[in-house]
């Protein structure tokens, strides 16, 4: 049994159906007043806790910057509290009262004439604390922390002046802005900047975690980015979830979960999957050697590498323990035909991953193992050679599981008619999988995978280390070894494309945190695969 906190950390909503669970709750009798009381005060908490090291624009705050301490020299700490009309305006004054409360310099910016009831009355009590209030930008005297409470998921349209260039100069302020449950600005689904948002440089995301915090688009506004976990019942997320296709953060226990770990005690090498990789051509020798090193890495039972004849004695060099299949090649030095051992055929394999470094020329090979009913990865290669065979129509006709691992490019050629891919990355994976009966796997700086039935995994943390030629190989060895010893089990093929993708990004990280951003070169980051399980 997973307890209620991973559960909900594994959570996603839409600005839709956050409002609806909001809703239950206070049907059920939660009081509003006090529900921004709470949701306040943790934050409240949360500003005097943060140490200012852990913070990305520190370097404008000095170390001993005294508005982060727990009890701030009167005078010494100057927080700017952003109000906007709505309850995060009104949960920004309640941090505003507590903040003031605990010691620090406080003023409020609140530029909008009309605010909600609830809002407007924090406002006022704010005001007759003696707490300055401000209308206009001009006025505002400087400030160690901004705090932003204009817009939560209650923005719902596009920012225009006076407000939009307000944001736009306080973002050049060289201070830390810590963001109330999204940086105003942002689509709380999409997150598209709407007019201006926002750059924040923390944000408390309030109660479950938001669409907009996965989408590419936003993370630059985001900073970093923490749940506040204000102990929203189970029961009204399961109410409102129940039958929609979920959204799913993929978080270490599920990914660990999955695995097949620990292996059982009586076993042999094909229990444990047989895996036919196919991929490489003379022009690209190392994306071969890179696919086998994810696969070794998976510790799948049996490992075959069909290769161009040529490559066949480095692939060795580089594998002993794989059975490499020397294939007749082109003139161009590509695969020509696929020429497995005997009595052996593609339905003798647990799992194919096709397409690494084959180049088009390989296109008769890749139309064979779409044929195969056999699990078929389809990755770089194979993905341009099936974009040109017409991706949907073509899967439409395949029977058993195919998994596709496109970048936004390979993305945008296998569905061209797919909208959206650049304006909500979640919704394009969603409608890829779903059109084509593949699961998706959109790669980004958050990776979203799909499946047919429109269910959606997101790798939550990743690093742009990985931002780098053969990671993406890396990625279909490692994904092709989880699938073939995934074979026999009752496994959801989406969870294993998810924990190949959070194991890859989380072998980045440990890699970019000991051999900083630019020591994660692909063969570096297959040797930490391991590593990062451990
Ligand atoms: N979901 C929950 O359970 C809780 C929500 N709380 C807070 O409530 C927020 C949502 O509050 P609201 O629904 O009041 O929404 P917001 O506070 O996000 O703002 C909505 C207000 O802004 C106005 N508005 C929208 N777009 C605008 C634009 N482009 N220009 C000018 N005005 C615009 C709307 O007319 C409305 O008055 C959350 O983000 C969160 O901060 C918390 O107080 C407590 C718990
Ligand atoms: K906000």
């Amino acid at each position: 049994m997973q307890n209620r906190q991973e559960k909900i950390s594994q959570v996603v909503v839409t600005a839709g159906q956050m409002r609806d669970i909001e809703k239950r709750i206070f049907a059920a009798g939660m009081p509003v007043v006090a529900l921004m009381e709470k949701v306040a005060g943790l934050i409240a908490r949360r500003i005097q806790e943060i140490p200012p090291t852990s913070v990305k624009k520190a370097y404008s705050v000095p170390l001993n910057t005294p508005f982060l301490r727990e009890s701030p020299q009167a005078g010494g700490s100057r927080v700017g509290i952003l109000v906007g009309p709505g309850h995060n305006g009104g949960d920004a004054l309640v941090v505003a009262r507590e903040l003031h409360f605990r010691g620090y310099e406080i003023w409020i910016y609140s530029p909008f004439s009309k605010l909600k009831e609830l809002t407007s009355q924090h406002l006022q009590y704010a005001q007759s604390l003696g707490i300055p209030i401000y209308q206009t930008i001009e006025q505002l005297p400087d400030s160690d922390l901004l705090i932003d409470g204009l817009f939560g998921f209650g923005l719902e349209r596009n920012l225009t002046d006076p407000i939009a260039s307000a944001i736009n100069q306080l973002n050049e302020l060289s201070v830390p802005i810590y963001s109330i449950d999204l940086p105003s600005g942002l689509h709380t689904d999409t997150g598209e900047v709407l007019g201006t948002a926002i750059r924040a440089t923390y944000t408390f995301c309030l109660g479950l975690w938001k669409l907009a915090f996965f989408q590419d688009q936003a993370l630059e506004y985001l900073g970093k980015a923490e749940l506040i976990d204000f102990d929203i019942p189970l029961a009204d997320v399961e109410a409102v979830l129940k039958d929609a296709p979920r959204i799913k953060r993929i978080t270490r226990a599920t990914a660990l979960a999955t695995l097949p770990l620990p292996r059982p005690p009586v076993t042999h090498k094909y229990k444990e999957g047989h895996l036919l990789l196919i991929c490489g051509s003379r022009r690209y020798a190392g994306g071969a050697i890179l696919t086998g090193l994810g696969a070794r890495a998976s510790g799948v039972g049996m490992l075959s590498i069909a290769v161009p004849e040529s490559l066949k004695s480095l692939l060795v060099s580089h594998l002993p323990e794989a059975l490499i299949v020397g294939c007749p090649e082109t003139e161009t030095g590509a695969i020509a035909q696929l020429q497995l051992p005997e009595n052996t055929d593609l339905s003798s394999f647990n799992a194919i991953a096709c397409g690494p470094g084959l180049t088009r020329d390989a296109t008769p090979i890749v139309q064979e193992v779409i044929k195969s009913d056999c699990p078929l990865i389809l990755d770089a290669d194979g993905l341009n050679i099936l974009a040109q065979m017409g991706a949907i129509a073509t899967l439409k006709k395949r029977q058993p599981v195919t998994v596709l691992t496109p970048h936004t490019g390979e993305f945008q050629r296998l569905f061209p008619d797919v909208p959206d891919a650049k304006h909500d990355r979640v919704q394009a994976v969603r409608e890829a999988a779903t059109q084509s009966g593949a699961v998706v796997l959109l790669k980004g700086a958050r990776t979203a995978i799909a499946n047919p039935q429109g269910a959606v995994w997101i790798v939550p943390e990743s690093t742009p280390a990985l931002a780098r030629g053969g990671s993406g190989d890396v990625l279909t060895g490692l994904l092709g070894g989880l699938l073939a010893q995934a074979a026999t089990k009752q496994i959801p093929v989406e969870d294993i494309v998810a924990t190949a993708a959070w194991w890859h990004s989380q072998a980045g990280i440990l890699a970019a945190q000991e051999r900083t951003e630019l020591g994660v070169d692909a063969f570096t980051l297959t040797q930490y695969l391991i590593k990062a399980l451990t």
